[in-house]
C-alpha cells in the first residue's frame, strides 16, 4: 500500500512507466507505486525551435514517449495498460536546451556552460489513461511540467574533467547527476530536488489527486494546487466497488472510474498543467459538493481493525502454497489455482483478490502472478523465505493470540486454551513429533536467515578467530559469519534433537570452512571454547532464573578480552517501541523484551563491560560486550 492514498488508488491499475531512467523507477518505487517498466522507443528529436518555451518541448517529448508505449502495448502485445507515465528532463540555460551529452566533449560543453551560473531544470510529465474500445485505443492525456532552478559554482577545468571521466554525466540531462557526484557542483537548488533527478513526485501526486478526486463542481474555479490531500482525507474515499452510493455521497468522493464514464467532465486547467481528452470519457457522477462536511475516518484504526483479516489471508495463501504454484506456473486463473491446491474456485478467487489488494499478487488478464517480494519471501524455497515463520504464526501464534483476552486477564500463556495442552506438554511434543519440530525449526531458520547479515555486520567481528552461536539452530547465522569473516571458525551449539535435523537447512554450496555443529544443552552442558559467544533471539524467551544460569556459564567460560554478542530487538527506554517487540511480548512467554539500559545492566552484572548497542533499524538489534580483563 502506498503511503500516499492517491498513489494507493493506482494499486489495482495496470501502470506502466514509459522510461528507462533508473532514477524515475527508483523515485516511484520508493513511494510504493507498483508498475511495469516499458522504455519508450520515441526518439528525442522534436524540433526545439518550434517550441515557444523550453518546458513545452519537455512536455511534448514526455507525451510522445508515453503515447509510443501505450500504442505499442495496445497494438503489438494486445495488452492495454490502464495508465502510462512518460517523462522528459531537460536543462535550460541561456535560452538553450541541454539534453543528455552524446560524448565527453559534449558533456564538457554543457558543464562549462553551466559553470558559475543559475539554470533551470524542467521535467515534463505525461499521464495517459488508456482504454480499449472495439480494438481502438482511447487515451486521455494529462500533462504538466515542473521547474527547478539550480546554481553551479565556478568549476575549474580540472574538476570538470575529473567529473566527466567519472562517467556520471553521460546519461543525465545537462551532463550532471545532482543526486551523486554532481551534487558537489551545486551551490543552491530552488524548487523540487526530485524534479532535477528526473521526476517531480510532489506535482505528480497533486495531479493524481486532481484527477481522482476533483473538487466539487462549484469550486472548480478555485482549485488550489499547492497541497497533496492528507491521508485522513483520502482514506475516507472508498476503493470498494460494493460500497453504497450513500456512503460515497456522505464522503463527497469524485472517482475516476472507467467503468462509469460520461462524456463531459470539466477540464481542470492550472498553471503548468493541462488535461486533454482524446476520445476518452470521464466520470461526472458523485460530484455532489459534500466534501466539506465529510467526516474524517481514523485510517490507522481502520487498518488495525482489518489487520487480522490481512494476516489470515497471508497465512492461508501461504499454507495452501499458492505462492509456490504461482511462482512455477503463474500467471494462473483462479480456477487453475483452485485445481492445483484442491480448493473451491469461488473461495480461491476471493483469497487471490485479497492478496492482490494486499500487494502480494498481481492480477492481469492472463491471471494472477506473484509480486517480486512474494517470490522472494513467500514461496517456500524463496531466497529469504519467511514461509516457515508464517506457518508457525498461523499454527502456533494465531491460536495463542485468539486467547489474548484470557492471557491478559490471567497474565499467563494460553497454551491450554489454544491447544488443549499445557506449555510443558507441548514442549514434549517438540521432542516427539517430527512435524512440530520441523515446523519450529523452519520458523527459526526463516528469521535467522533473513536477519543473519544485519547481525553479522552490526559490529566488526573480524578480531574474533572462533565463535560459538549458542542455540544457533540450523546455522543460518553461522554460515553468514563465515561468508563475511572467512578466517572465523564457527560452532553452532544446540540441542541434540535440533542438530539431528539440520541437514535440510544447509546451504547447497559447500562453504570453504564449514560450520561445526555440537549438540548440548546450554543450561547444563559444557560450552565449546570460543573468543566470541552469540545469543541470538535467546534471552527474550527465558525467565530470569534461566538467564542467570546461562549468563553465569558464559561469563565463566569467557576468557578476558573475549566477547558476547546478543541479538535481540532492543526496546526504547520507555519500553513501548518498536511495536514488533511489544506485540511479541503479548504471547506471554516467561521471558521478556528489554531496553538498551536493561541489557547493559544485565550484562554488566555477569562481568561484561564496554557494552555497545547497535540499533540496526531492521528486524534485530545487536549488543556487543567484552569480558573484563583481569586487573593487573
Ligand atoms: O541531476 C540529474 N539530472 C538528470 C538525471 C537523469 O537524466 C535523464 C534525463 O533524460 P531523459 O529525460 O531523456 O530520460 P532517459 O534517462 O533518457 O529515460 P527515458 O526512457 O525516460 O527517455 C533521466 O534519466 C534523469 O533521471 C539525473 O539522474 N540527475
Amino acid at each position: 500500500m502506498a503511503l500516499n492514498p492517491v498513489l494507493g488508488k493506482l494499486v489495482s491499475k495496470r501502470v506502466v512507466l514509459a522510461s528507462a531512467s533508473p532514477r524515475r523507477q527508483e523515485i516511484l518505487t520508493n513511494v510504493g507505486l507498483r508498475f511495469e517498466v516499458v522504455p519508450s522507443w520515441f526518439k528525442e528529436t522534436l524540433e526545439k525551435s518550434s517550441f515557444a518555451a523550453p518546458y513545452e518541448y519537455a512536455v511534448e517529448t514526455a507525451k510522445q514517449k508515453a503515447l509510443e508505449v501505450a500504442n505499442r502495448m495496445h497494438v503489438k502485445h494486445l495488452r492495454t495498460p490502464d495508465i502510462v507515465i512518460g517523462a522528459d528532463t531537460i536543462v535550460s540555460v541561456d535560452e538553450q536546451i541541454l539534453e543528455k551529452p552524446v560524448d565527453k566533449q559534449d558533456a564538457y560543453r554543457m558543464l562549462s556552460r553551466l559553470s558559475g551560473k543559475e539554470h533551470s531544470v524542467f521535467t515534463g510529465v505525461a499521464i495517459i489513461h488508456c482504454s480499449s474500445k472495439g480494438n481502438q485505443l482511447e487515451t486521455e492525456i494529462t500533462d504538466f511540467y515542473e521547474e527547478t532552478k539550480v546554481k553551479f559554482s565556478d568549476l575549474s577545468e580540472e574538476l570538470l574533467w575529473e567529473y566527466i571521466h567519472s562517467g556520471e554525466p553521460m546519461d543525465k540531462a545537462g551532463g550532471y547527476g545532482i543526486q551523486a557526484l554532481g551534487g558537489m557542483l551545486v551551490e543552491y537548488v530552488h524548487g523540487d530536488f526530485l524534479n532535477v533527478v528526473g521526476f517531480p513526485l510532489n506535482h505528480f501526486c497533486k495531479k493524481l489527486a486532481e484527477l481522482y478526486y476533483p473538487p466539487p463542481k462549484h469550486t472548480v474555479q478555485h482549485i488550489k494546487h499547492d497541497s497533496i490531500p492528507s491521508v485522513d482525507t483520502f482514506e475516507n474515499l472508498s476503493d470498494g466497488e460494493s460500497e453504497s452510493s450513500n456512503f460515497t455521497e456522505h464522503k463527497g468522493a469524485n472517482k475516476l472510474d472507467s467503468s462509469r464514464m460520461c462524456p463531459s467532465r470539466p477540464v481542470y486547467n492550472c498553471e503548468n498543467s493541462s488535461s486533454v481528452r482524446t476520445g476518452f470519457t470521464v466520470p461526472l457522477e458523485n460530484q455532489n459538493g459534500a466534501s466539506e462536511s465529510a467526516a474524517k475516518l481514523p485510517s490507522k484504526i481502520l487498518d488495525l481493525m482489518d489487520g487480522f483479516k490481512a494476516s489470515k489471508a497471508l497465512f492461508v495463501a501461504s499454507k495452501l502454497k499458492m505462492f509456490d504454484y504461482l511462482k512455477t506456473k503463474g500467471p494462473l486463473k483462479a480456477v487453475d489455482v483452485a485445481n492445483e491446491v484442491g480448493t473451491s474456485v469461488c473461495g480461491t478467487e476471493r483469497l487471490l483478490d485479497a492478496c492482490v489488494a494486499l500487494g502480494l499478487l498481481e492480477k492481469t488478464s492472463q491471471g494472477y502472478s506473484n509480486t517480486d517480494s512474494a517470490n522472494t519471501y513467500l514461496t517456500s524455497d524463496g531466497e529469504y523465505s519467511l514461509h516457515g515463520y508464517i506457518i508457525h504464526s498461523n499454527d502456533h501464534l494465531w491460536p495463542l493470540f485468539t486467547n489474548l483476552e484470557s492471557a491478559v486477564r490471567e497474565g499467563s500463556r494460553q497454551n491450554h486454551r489454544a491447544f488443549g495442552r499445557k506449555a510443558e506438554d507441548l514442549f514434549k511434543d517438540y521432542y516427539h513429533s517430527q512435524e512440530v519440530k520441523q515446523r519450529f525449526m523452519a520458523a527459526m531458520h526463516s528469521i535467522a536467515h533473513l536477519t543473519a547479515r544485519d547481525v553479522a555486520t552490526a559490529f566488526d567481528l573480524s578480531q574474533f578467530k572462533s565463535t560459538c552461536d549458542l542455540g544457533g539452530c540450523t546455522g543460518a547465522l553461522a554460515h553468514e559469519l563465515i561468508q563475511i569473516y572467512p578466517n572465523m571458525k564457527v560452532t553452532v551449539f544446540d540441542l541434540p534433537e535440533v542438530i539431528a535435523n539440520i541437514s535440510y537447512f544447509q546451504p547447497s554450496e559447500q562453504c570453504a570452512a564449514p560450520v561445526t555443529f555440537v549438540s548440548g544443552d546450554f543450561f547444563k552442558d559444557n560450552l565449546p571454547e570460543a573468543d566470541l559467544y552469540i545469543l541470538s533471539r535467546v534471552l527474550h524467551d527465558w525467565p530470569d532464573e534461566k538467564i542467570h544460569v546461562l549468563l553465569s556459564k558464559i561469563s565463566a567460560v569467557c576468557k578476558p578480552g573475549s566477547a558476547l554478542l546478543v541479538a535481540e530487538i532492543v526496546l526504547d527506554e520507555q519500553k513501548t517501541h518498536p511495536a514488533r517487540a511489544v506485540l511479541q511480548s503479548l504471547s506471554m512467554t516467561e521471558g521478556k523484551q528489554r531496553s538498551g539500559s536493561e541489557y547493559k545492566q544485565l550484562l554488566e552484572k555477569y562481568g561484561f563491560t564496554d557494552v555497545q548497542i547497535k540499533i540496526t533499524g531492521t528486524l534485530l538489534d545487536a549488543v556487543l560486550c567484552f569480558k573484563k580483563n583481569l586487573s593487573p
